[in-house]
């Protein structure tokens, strides 16, 4: 079938490579025409993707009226701050009232700063609804570089019903890359973002010389607190079980490839935010994503004390061995069951 993924970074480029690879003819939309150009020669994307050649029915383009159209599945697979522009040009060339709408589908992973939507409600306030008909997640543990290599790979698909999560996953599905089914969005989307935070954490505590205790603690206490705020958003705490969960934590929170968990072992090294952005050149969603959770943790009353720790160290320049002493000594508690999750900690 005809499909466009819209967005040219390392991990639109891989998923391009997957739909290719199930026999699904690709647009790749990209804003760079350079890359676009190099890419058509070479069936690589030189910046974010390198030794990995995409088939032939893989084609760039710039133009996103030519990308999407036809297409009877568009991915979006851009960082969470270009979501809204995305949608806006996708807006302009979608057809209304189409008799073969597109079904939309995103992989990003990231809350909105300010408004603190998820990324499916940033596109459904973006897009207009007689355009697509039917939107859906794709999330999970699943670096780029390694989908590149078909390496084996296990992720999620939500959506709100599961006859649209059944139709998306068709198109995914293949003996490297299997799909599951889940009809909790919200928590999946949270899931997805979220455990970026714990992710720079853990790559703090190979910075800060700390050792395998303490990241098997982060990341548990983490899991914690990310179940803490889905369940009082209206999550369901198993979803945080899952590969959209527990999963993505543990991928993104160890692995080498993991944008997040490098920039937090610079950050932990010392380096400032500036100079972590910019030695990472990717995107990097967990520092943003932090912003998002703190504000709506503060909001909801809700007690998240590693992203809040995160937060003071990143924007108000608290000192880290100050936000892990502090940490370390706050007032013994109990370890929550999962009711407990809607209580304070
Ligand atoms: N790289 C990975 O392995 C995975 C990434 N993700 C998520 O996918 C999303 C995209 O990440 P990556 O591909 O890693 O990012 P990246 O940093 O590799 O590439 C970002 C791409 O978005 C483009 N872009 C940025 N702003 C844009 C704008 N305003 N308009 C159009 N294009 C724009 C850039 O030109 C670039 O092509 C993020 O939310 C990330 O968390 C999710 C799973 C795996
Ligand atoms: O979400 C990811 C893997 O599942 C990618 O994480 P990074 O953005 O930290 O590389």
């Amino acid at each position: 079938m005809q499909t466009a993924v819209l967005g040219m970074g390392s991990w639109g480029t891989a998923l391009a490579r997957v739909l290719a690879n199930n026999g699904h003819q690709v647009n790749l939309w990209g804003r760079d025409q350079a890359l676009v150009d190099y890419f058509n020669q070479t069936q690589v994307n030189a910046k974010y993707l390198n030794n990995c050649p995409l088939p032939q029915t893989v084609t760039a383009m710039t133009d996103m009226k030519q990308a999407v159209a036809d297409s009877q599945m568009i991915l979006i697979v851009v960082p969470t701050k270009a979501i809204r522009s995305v949608c806006d040009q996708l807006n302009q060339v979608l057809g209304q009232g189409d008799a073969t709408q597109p079904l939309i589908v995103h992989a990003t992973k990231g809350i909105e700063v300010g408004t603190h939507l998820r990324v499916s409600q940033m596109i459904k306030a973006s897009l207009s609804v007689d355009t697509y008909r039917g939107l859906a997640v794709l999330s999970g543990p699943s670096h780029a570089e390694e989908v590149g290599q078909d390496m084996l790979t296990m992720v999620t698909i939500a959506a709100q019903n599961l006859e649209t999560a059944q139709e998306v996953q068709a198109f995914f599905m293949n003996p490297y890359f299997r799909v599951y089914t889940n009809t909790d969005m919200l928590g999946v989307e949270l899931g997805g973002a979220l455990k970026n935070i714990i992710a720079i954490t853990s790559g703090m505590i190979d910075g800060l010389g700390y050792g395998d205790n303490s990241r098997a603690a982060l990341l548990t206490r983490g899991l914690a607190e990310i179940t803490r705020l889905g369940v009082a958003l209206g999550a369901d705490p198993l979803t945080f079980m899952g590969l959209s969960g527990l999963g993505d934590l543990i991928v993104t929170a160890t692995s080498q490839h993991s944008r997040n968990y490098r920039a937090g072992r610079l950050l932990g090294q010392g380096y400032s935010i500036e100079e972590t952005r910019a030695k990472i050149n990717m995107a990097i969603e967990g520092l943003n994503t932090c912003q998002a959770a703190f504000e709506l943790a503060k909001d909801l009353e809700i007690e998240m004390p590693i992203t809040q720790a995160l937060y003071k160290l990143l924007y108000e320049g608290e000192d880290v061995q100050k936000l892990v002493y502090s940490l370390m000594t706050r007032e013994g508690k109990s370890e929550a069951k999962i009711e407990d999750h809607l209580g304070d900690e």
